[in-house]
């Protein structure tokens, strides 16, 4: 290569680096200006935590029977009841469990339950606990416990199986009866945060098991049990349960979203706490909005991840413009992920619709084709509804530039939360 065109090159790719700082200094700096804005946003202007409730209530999906929580204290005290009431086996998991007075309570309830001879089983995730002391997760050897690593050392290896956290919230009885939803445990999320879970009893709670066991299996250290399985599996086409299972490089739940969109007719209602779709998924709500579904989102209006909140702001024009309509849910956090569509199908699950749930971390959501829930599920979004403000078209073009270019500098993130 003659002498000029190396220098040439040797120029080219010292912009390049220089041009790539930039970028990474600019995008460091605007996520560092939201967090400290919304820090002191909190501070001087707290949210009330105050929302309406829509009371759970028996809903039969073939020979079972679910119940769609809107209320952390009413899903706690059921969900204690359950294990209070154990006779065989408690199968518990849990994103988060906080260190508080709620933490506590489901603490002393698995420790009684095992302490009178009921299996307990538990698993939580060891990096979103970091900042729980790990005492708290002491517990005597009667209770089997799984703490999933925080790290796990294949990920430097780029071992797309050895990625992901376990963000998933299970609880089943006795094979009796089952929980599942958004809900992680501690207070704050007990009475200050809008989520959804749903309780099942019958034959479906054997695919909560499974869940859980399989996972235990999967990740036991070799002094625990390996779980059996306990009862059948019913093949019941109205209630199905999606797993993410990086380990297997699975991740169907994506797949359940943009099906179910995909077959909409009439309306979607999808309530999400951290909204950053990929490319496809608003590509099929645009879809869909354009060929007269109507296609409505609910999401905080300022959620607990303000960075979260400023990577959804980035897809806001391109679905306002295609039709979507977007809701801002007031003075509390809306933590729930569900969806359903043309009041016959519904999703109630962990999984959020981000990069992080739908491609990265083990997740599981509960597919029911049944009218009742879904009617339920949309009387829900209604009540919902009354507590949010619409987003408009001519709101968002007029907002300001600096925060458009904040959405700009961000943009790339979305690819990796
Ligand atoms: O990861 P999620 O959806 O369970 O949400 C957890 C909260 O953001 C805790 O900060």
């Amino acid at each position: 290569m003659p002498p000029r065109s190396r220098r040439q090159r040797s120029t080219a790719v010292r912009v390049a680096k220089w041009a790539l700082a930039g970028v990474l200094a600019t995008q460091v700096a605007v996520a560092a200006t939201l967090m400290g804005i919304n820090r002191w946003r909190r501070r001087v202007r707290p949210q009330r935590g105050v929302f309406p409730r829509t009371p759970a209530e028996g809903l039969p999906v073939g020979d079972n029977e679910a119940m769609v929580y809107t209320y952390g204290v009413d899903l706690y005290d059921d969900m204690l009841a359950a294990i209070r009431g154990a006779r065989h086996r408690v199968l518990f998991e849990s994103y988060i469990i906080k260190d508080d007075r709620v933490g506590h309570e489901f603490k002393r309830a698995l420790i009684d339950a095992a302490e009178r001879g009921v299996e307990v089983y538990v698993i939580y995730d060891g990096f979103a606990n970091l900042v729980v002391p790990r005492s708290f997760f002491d517990f005597p050897a009667s209770v089997h416990v799984l703490r999933y690593p925080a790290f796990r050392p294949g990920v430097l290896l780029f071992n797309i199986r050895k990625s992901g956290r376990d963000h998933r919230k299970i609880l089943t009885v006795d094979g009796e009866v089952g929980f599942v939803g958004g809900y992680n445990v501690g207070l704050m999320y007990a009475t200050e945060w809008r989520d959804t879970h749903l309780k099942v009893t019958g034959p479906a709670v054997w695919e909560l098991e499974n869940a859980f066991v399989d996972f235990w299996n999967m990740n036991r250290a070799a002094e625990r049990p390996e779980l059996d399985n306990l009862g059948d599996a019913e093949w019941d086409a109205r209630f199905r349960v999606h797993r993410n299972v990086p380990e297997l490089i699975i991740y169907p739940i994506r797949a359940m979203f943009l099906e179910a969109i995909d077959r909409a007719k009439e309306r979607i209602l999808i309530t999400q706490a951290y909204f950053i779709p990929d490319r496809e998924l608003v590509n099929a709500l645009v879809t869909a909005a354009q060929r007269g579904v109507d296609v409505n989102v609910l999401v905080p209006e300022r959620s607990n991840h303000i960075i979260a909140d400023w990577l959804a702001r980035g897809q806001y024009s391109h679905l306002l413009d295609g039709g979507v309509r977007l809701w801002l849910y007031q003075d509390a956090m809306v933590h729930a992920k569900t969806a359903t569509v043309d009041g016959r199908w519904s999703t109630i699950g962990t999984a959020n619709m981000d990069r992080l749930s739908l491609t990265g971390n083990y997740e599981i959501n509960a597919e029911i084709f049944d009218e009742g829930v879904a009617k339920h599920l949309e009387t829900v979004f209604d009540n919902d509804l009354s507590n949010a403000r619409e987003l408009t078209v001519s709101e968002w073009a007029g907002r300001p530039v600096a925060a458009k270019f904040s959405e700009i500098v961000l943009a790339p993130w979305r690819g990796i939360l």
